[in-house]
């Protein structure tokens, strides 16, 4: 067992032991959220054929290229044409297929004139301008080539994703299994917030907020529920949620307590520790341990430090087993803007918020920064990584952060 590692190694030491889960079939139509386990490749172009932009008039550009306002060009008008038909007929010298936006173009036409520019008399039409041959045509393939490989195994897949998805024709997508996860709270002190609080008691904010975030990512949670700071409670729990789930989540009872019962639990599983303890605050308790290749991570119970060591330990890790391949938050630069006083002898976190420029990124504090601190959590989306030994940051300063809220996907 390793101990107070620094949080990259923390980061690695989880990632190298961990494959994505099994893959299986699903419903294109249940497939948003989930992770692509096999490539797409486009079997049909997007759009299957030329279709028109536009309700207008199908022609040949040669039959209107002396269109004019003073002498517009006369043609007549053989078919009409809406989308999800095609025409019968081939647009010949002299003639017009009106078509509908979406109709395929008919044989023989090259461009698209739109009916507001064109007056029609009966079967006549007159044109009062030419266009380029190829105007107004969305050409075959144009959004997606045949063979195009649309997705690797690994895509997240978005409602956009869904989209292109059906769009070529597929009803079942292949992707990974939900990462199963089981999350166990720990304390005494613990009341669910159904429950009337009780003195010296305070509700259990940690397990739903955890089980919150793992839901976000996609994983089929189990929620053990609360357990009292005792060791054979602990280590029933734990064996519980190994016998189902890919990982095993806990907090509270990890650091150097006289109740920080939860290590002698795993010890008593024989489960393997591989470390314990990372240079960080908040959350510096945290332990991770893997048994029969699942894993179990630890969190301290402080809420911030919970949820922080969450994002930078466990999210990594569950975005693995759900098969992602870009698993670790996105460092970026940015310049800070705000105070803060305190000096920082172990490397810190602090809870920020990211706002994407330009020029430069910038980032403010969410609020307090306190170790039992939830509420600077709210409006959190990056974590400013403050290095060991630093002193009093100032506004202005640069700052290196670590994206854990998607600040540029839809
Ligand atoms: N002598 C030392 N004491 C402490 C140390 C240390 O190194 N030496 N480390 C401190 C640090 S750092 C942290 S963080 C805490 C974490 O300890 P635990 O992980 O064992 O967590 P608990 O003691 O069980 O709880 C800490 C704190 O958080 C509250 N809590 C716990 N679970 C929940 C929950 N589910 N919902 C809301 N709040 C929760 C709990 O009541 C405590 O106030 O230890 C320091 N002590
Ligand atoms: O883990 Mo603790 O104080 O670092 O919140």
């Amino acid at each position: 067992m390793k101990r107070n590692v620094a949080l990259e190694e923390a980061q690695d030491l989880l990632l190298r032991m961990a494959c994505p889960v099994k893959e299986c079939k699903i419903p294109l139509f249940d497939a948003a959220g989930r992770v692509l386990s096999r490539e797409i490749k486009a079997p049909i172009n997007l759009p299957p054929f030329d279709r028109s932009p536009l309700d207008g008039y199908a022609v040949r550009a040669e039959d209107i290229a002396a269109a004019s306002e003073a002498y517009p060009t006369s043609l007549e008008v053989i078919e009409e044409v809406a989308a999800g038909y095609a025409a019968r007929q081939r647009v010949t010298a002299k003639t017009a297929i009106k078509v509908m936006t979406g109709a395929p173009i008919p044989a023989g036409a090259d461009v698209v004139i739109k009916h507001e520019d064109v007056t029609r008399t009966g079967n006549i039409c007159k044109f009062f301008y030419p266009l380029k041959s190829g105007s107004n045509i969305v050409r075959t393939g144009e959004d997606v080539k045949k063979g195009e490989l649309i997705a690797a195994p690994g895509t997240h897949v978005s409602p956009a994703m869904v989209g292109l998805i059906a769009a070529l024709g597929f009803a079942e997508v292949s992707v990974y299994n939900k990462v199963k996860v089981a999350v166990i709270s720990t304390g005494d002190e613990l009341v669910d917030c159904s429950q009337p609080l009780q003195p010296g008691k305070i509700y259990n904010s940690n397990l739903p907020s955890l089980v919150a975030a793992c839901l976000k990512l996609g994983a089929k949670i189990t929620a053990l529920g609360n357990v009292p700071d005792e060791l054979d409670s602990i280590a029933d729990i734990i064996s519980l949620g190994l016998a189902d789930a890919d990982i095993v989540i806990t907090t509270g009872g990890v650091s150097a307590g006289d109740y920080d019962v939860v290590p002698d639990a795993l010890d008593r599983l024989g489960i393997n520790v591989i470390y314990r303890g990372v240079n960080m605050k908040p959350g510096s308790p945290v332990l991770a341990a893997e048994y029969n290749n699942k894993f179990i991570v630890c969190l301290s119970g402080n809420p911030a430090a919970a949820l922080v060591t969450f994002d930078l330990i466990a999210v990594p890790l569950i975005k693995k087993k759900m098969g992602l391949t870009s698993y670790l938050p996105t460092r970026l630069d940015a310049v800070f803007e705000g105070e803060f006083g305190k000096p920082s002898p172990q490397r810190r976190f602090l809870r920020g918020r990211l706002q994407v420029n330009e020029g430069a990124n910038s980032v403010t504090l969410t609020g307090e920064q306190s170790n039992g601190v939830l509420k600077s959590l709210i409006n959190c989306n990056a974590y400013i990584d403050v290095p060991a030994g630093s002193g009093r940051m100032n506004a202005g300063q640069d700052v290196s952060v670590l994206v854990v809220d998607d600040v540029f996907g839809h």
